[in-house]
């Protein structure tokens, strides 16, 4: 379970303030998929970042488990599988070797890594990648790698940015179905988008983040109550106010 309370970031620039996230406050709840939805340059990044401690508020406050970042910011990260929005992999290495580093990282014994790799490797289609190495993957086997490496660990909680982005069809559904298996498991998975479909078919609580700060948040059906509109999108639109920076 993860709570973010009144979360502000500010950054400073050659040509000026910039006010990246403004107050943003929500839940995400065990065995459910919470989708961070908002346009470009919304602040969802930057609340994911302060969110797996890469980044510390300005203001406010991230709970994991019922633990403070700011107090113990490594039992959070402990608890947490991360895919950032770099997605990273050690170019030398095979997708095997980069997971099993992961493992390492953590402290994790050589048979529960390769045991595992194996579930991940399953759950994710990676036969064909396993021992290959990773110079010259595409993006989706990149991101393939990077889940996996995140996941060894079998955290509780899974963020994602942007988990689907520069995939195609089959591998976002590949992807939609892991998450989804995530989810089954119990897990608390956070993700961020700026693709109103692709949070309408997977996320049981949406978050939707405009300019820096959360303008609606709820169930799916909540969000058409509480905008009055019975389509999802046309929600989600008058929720942000504007299609500017939403891809449909
Ligand atoms: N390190 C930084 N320095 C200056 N400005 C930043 C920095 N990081 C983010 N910003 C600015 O903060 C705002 C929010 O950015 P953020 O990356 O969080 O948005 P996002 O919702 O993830 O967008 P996208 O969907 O385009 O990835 C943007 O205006 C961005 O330019």
């Amino acid at each position: 379970m993860i709570r973010v309370d009144n979360l502000h970031k500010s950054f400073k620039t050659k040509t000026g303030t910039v006010k990246a996230v403004r107050g943003v406050s929500f839940e995400a709840h065990d065995g459910e998929i919470t989708g961070l939805l908002g346009p470009n340059g919304a602040g969802k990044t930057t609340s994911l970042r302060m969110l797996y401690t890469l980044m510390s508020p300005d203001q406010g406050r991230v709970e994991v488990d019922g633990v403070d970042a700011a107090k113990d910011p490594a039992a959070v990260r402990r608890q947490l599988g991360v895919l950032p929005d770099a997605r990273g992999v050690y170019k030398r290495l095979t997708a095997r070797e980069n997971i099993a580093y992961f493992g390492r990282l953590h402290g994790m014994d050589e048979a529960v890594i390769r045991a595992r790799s194996e579930v991940l490797e399953k759950a994710l289609g990676m036969e064909e990648i396993m021992d290959r190495q990773t110079e010259g993957f595409s993006q989706g086997q990149r991101t393939k790698t990077a889940i996996a490496r995140a996941l060894v660990h079998d955290p509780k909680n899974v963020i994602l940015d942007e988990p689907t982005n520069g995939l195609d069809v089959m591998t976002t559904r590949a992807m939609r179905e892991f998450l989804r298996t995530l989810r089954a498991e119990g897990r608390c998975v956070i993700f961020s988008s700026h693709i109103m479909q692709e949070v309408a078919a997977l996320c049981d609580r949406i978050v939707i983040v405009a300019k820096g700060a959360v303008v609606a948040q709820g169930t799916a059906d909540e969000l058409r109550a509480l905008t009055g509109e019975e389509n999802l999108e046309d929600a989600f639109v008058k929720a942000i106010g504007s299609e500017e920076g939403l891809h449909a």
